[in-house]
């Protein structure tokens, strides 16, 4: 059994003594559960055992009470693409009490969750996410798809829109050029720069400045500070820390015990302070924002000042560090290419020798190559490891197998990004396979299932309505960094080339991006 998952979950979501009564008391009703677990496992059996349709397969390693949660070790997004690799596109694990159905092939997925899109379009009862951050049913990202969700999706799609981005489009710039300023001096005076903060900070602060009409004043700012601790926790408590009981049978206590239902409501308090203040603010100032554009959609489509506080915060913490791990993926893959890096700085030379101008977003057809490396970079490294899992609102019928009501779907997506079915050579880190394709990622997003490339914004209605935004963004910090630099590797004691461990992954909740690693921002000879 892989105890090191347990130790490290305890570690990181209960630290302190209480670590030691939880792990205690987990062993008291470890036995307890066993003898339940018995009479639960043959109701099981029958559930997922269905005349007529195929069984789908399940790996051996799991454990009694927790099912296979203590399989995912370290790293479970290596676990579940062995999982795949030995069982197939469909697998079904069960994660303490919760049914899981992973799939990794492209097709599958579409059937699932676009063909079956009424039925598959659900999320979780999480206690944390549903009950106290959406308050039971505000919002977009964590509430079923009913009129509610549809309301304040619609006006997240409105503000979101391309046309509607493009009027940011300076402040976009300006914070990232800043950034990469910032970078090229630390690197210089150093000798070396560690991006993943800065690119961090930097797209943390364009969602400040879109949302709310107010840049920050630098890097060290308080406010973005405050704005990324806060979606930082809100990440964590979205996993298994944030509601034990729905993963551990008997243990809801748990969270009672150790102090965490009141960290999560103090989590929560202070989002409704601080996003109830910046709203008012956006609202009486003079500066065009997202959050006074939402103000005024309020009331047609219904929403109260709790829906638009959830909504800026869900834009902030699903849009922050997804993106800016799609840009620090980046600064840790090309140093290992200086031929991609060369070839991205003659397009973009030849751009500005054409139209005297640095390349922008609405300029991306003429750029092939680059939206080819910027595709890879997606595919190459997923940002995140399960998507945001749906939940089947009824039984399903998938291909030959049965899919019960209340299980959690997911699109496994480094396993799809590196299923050798659709992407030859998979392990490759190759732009070239892209070339010729330059529909944006919200058009593969919504495109058909054939021609579909971009798996990373998930499926469905409930695809992400961040997606060009997200791309506008990993689009600028990439072309305005190597319109001046190169991204070079460090270089060891025994004067070799130090590249970033593209496996060392800093994991917070479903997010996956780079941990810490540097590199150098060397002037380009044009
Ligand atoms: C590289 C960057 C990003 C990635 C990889 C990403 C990925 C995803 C994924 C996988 C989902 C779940 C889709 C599903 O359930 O099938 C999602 C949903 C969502 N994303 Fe993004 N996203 C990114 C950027 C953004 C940005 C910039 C915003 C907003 C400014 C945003 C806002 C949202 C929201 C609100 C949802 C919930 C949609 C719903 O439940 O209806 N995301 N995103």
């Amino acid at each position: 059994m892989d105890r090191e998952w347990l130790k490290l979950f305890f570690e990181e979501n209960y630290p302190t003594q209480a670590s030691g009564v939880v792990a205690a008391a987990v062993t008291v009703i470890l036995a307890y559960s066993i003898h339940s677990l018995v009479s639960l496992r043959k109701k099981n059996v029958a559930v997922w055992h269905r005349k007529g349709y195929m069984e789908i397969p399940t790996p051996k390693d799991s454990y009694p009470y927790f099912g296979h949660m203590l399989s995912l070790g370290k790293k479970p997004f290596l676990q579940l693409e062995k999982w795949h690799q030995e069982l197939g596109p469909v697998v079904h694990i069960d994660m303490g009490i919760q049914p899981w159905v992973l799939i990794s092939d492209p097709y599958i997925a579409h059937e699932l969750f676009v063909k079956n899109e009424v039925k598959s379009s659900d999320r979780m009862r999480h206690a944390f996410t549903y009950d106290v951050y959406s308050k039971g049913g505000k919002g977009i990202v964590f509430i079923p798809p009913n009129q509610e969700w549809k309301n304040c999706r619609t006006v997240a799609d409105t503000i979101l829109s391309t046309e509607n981005i493009k009027n940011f489009v300076n402040i976009i710039e300006a914070v990232t050029d800043n950034t990469i300023n910032r970078l090229k001096e630390v690197s210089e005076k150093d000798g070396s720069v560690s991006p993943v903060k800065y690119i961090q900070k930097a797209i943390f602060g364009i969602m400040i400045s879109l949302l709310f009409g107010k840049t920050p004043g630098s890097i060290e700012d308080s406010l973005l500070d405050s704005i990324i601790c806060m979606a930082e926790n809100e990440l964590r408590l979205a996993g298994p820390s944030g509601d034990i009981g729905s993963f551990l049978r008997y243990s809801s206590w748990v969270n009672t015990v150790t102090r965490k239902n009141k960290e999560i409501k103090s989590v929560v308090d202070t989002r409704d302070k601080v996003y109830g203040e910046l709203i008012s603010e956006a609202i009486a100032g003079e500066t065009d924002c997202l959050a006074k554009q939402a103000n005024l959609l309020k009331e047609k489509y219904n929403l109260d000042e709790m829906d638009l506080i959830i909504i800026m915060d869900e834009l902030i913490g699903a849009g922050g560090d997804t993106t800016a791990a799609s840009a620090s993926w980046l600064f840790a893959i090309l140093p290992r290419y200086p031929d991609i890096q060369k070839k991205m700085g003659e397009e973009i030379d030849k751009f500005i020798a054409k139209n005297g101008r640095i390349p922008t977003f609405s300029d991306r057809k003429e750029l092939p190559y680059v939206i080819a490396v910027l595709r890879e970079n997606l595919r190459y490294r997923s940002v995140t490891c399960l998507g945001l899992p749906h939940l089947a609102a009824e039984d399903v019928e998938l291909l030959g197998y049965y899919i019960p009501k209340g299980t959690v779907l997911i699109s496994s997506m480094p396993a799809l990004n590196m299923n050798q079915d659709v992407f030859d050579d998979p392990k490759e880190f190759n732009p070239e396979r892209f070339l010729g394709d330059t529909s944006t990622w919200s058009e593969s997003t919504q495109g058909d299932i054939q021609s579909r490339n971009v798996f990373a914004f998930g499926w469905g209605k409930r695809s992400c309505p961040g997606v060009n935004l997200a791309e506008m963004n990993v689009f600028n910090i990439c072309v305005r960094t190597f319109a001046h630099y190169t991204i070079e590797p460090t270089l060891g004691t025994d004067g070799k080339p130090s590249y970033a461990d593209l496996n060392d992954i800093l994991s917070l909740g479903t997010l996956y991006g780079p941990n810490e690693f540097s590199v150098k921002i060397v002037k380009r000879a044009v």
